[in-house]
């Protein structure tokens, strides 16, 4: 399996733009090189362009945290998907459970957004997941067919190719309860099987599937020990520059 791990922090509405720029001075030259593992930081958008300029190298791949679905117009407060291209950014993430259920977003919506991404030259990181009580009431696996069967639609094959998927339990997000490696793995290759049913096996082993919700640096091998999970999401343990840099020196 050739798939290239993909670490990505999720930063959320957190730091200093100070604190940002110290960060990427303080990471950029002790990323494992990018041909094994791919480093991403998703960052507040308007820390993005100084933490791009900030790099010297390209080895930090930057990540913004949401867009619209429109280039431009009359669309107050938005983020433009174009503007986040020009100045840089490669990877955005949509669809995390934080945004459906305090923005209300749909997977209709999420879908907009992933074509949108795709038009301006950059990749989505797609985010499902379920909730404890859709776990406990044995719903998981139909919720999460839809999110990404609704999600995906209209993409073709070499775009899914390229896309990353985040399999976020909302139950582990933020709570320092992770999934077990097994059931997280168990989940993640159901979110394989779904792309192989709408696309073809050849694209299904192509996709990355990351884990996240409470991976730290003392849990995440774990994870990428199992065949379907071929990276990881991180909030928290993704903040400091000291865990960033050991959350993926496991991959090496
Ligand atoms: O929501 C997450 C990443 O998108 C997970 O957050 P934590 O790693 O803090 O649980």
């Amino acid at each position: 399996m050739s798939r290239k791990p993909i670490i990505a922090g999720n930063w959320k509405m957190n730091k200093s733009l100070e604190e940002a720029v110290e960060f990427v001075k303080e990471v950029q030259d002790k990323l494992p090189d990018a041909s094994v593992v791919e480093s991403v930081i998703g960052a507040p958008a308007l820390f993005l362009p100084t933490m791009i300029q900030t790099r010297t190298n390209d080895q930090l791949v930057i990540a913004a945290q949401n867009c619209y679905t429109e280039d431009a117009g009359a669309f107050t407060g938005e983020i433009s998907p174009k503007l986040l291209a020009e100045v840089g950014v490669q990877y955005v993430i949509i669809g995390h459970s934080e945004r459906r259920e305090y923005f209300n977003e749909s997977n209709q919506f999420i879908n907009e957004k992933a074509k949108a991404i795709f038009r301006n030259g950059m990749l989505p990181i797609i985010c499902c997941g379920e909730s404890l009580e859709q776990r406990e009431s044995g719903e998981t696996e139909p919720w999460i067919k839809e999110q990404i069967t609704e999600a995906l639609a209209g993409l073709n094959a070499d775009q899914v190719k390229q896309l990353v998927i985040a399999y976020e339990p909302i139950w582990a997000i933020g709570t320092g309860k992770s999934s077990s490696a097994e059931l997280a793995n168990e989940t993640c290759g159901f979110i394989r099987s779904v792309v192989e049913e709408l696309y073809s096996q050849d694209v299904a082993n192509a996709v990355r599937i990351q884990y996240g919700g409470s991976v730290k640096p003392d849990n995440i091998a774990q994870y990428l020990a199992e065949e379907h999970i071929d990276g990881a999401l991180v909030g928290g343990a993704s903040l400091e520059p000291t865990s960033f840099i050991q959350l993926l020196e496991v991959t090496c």
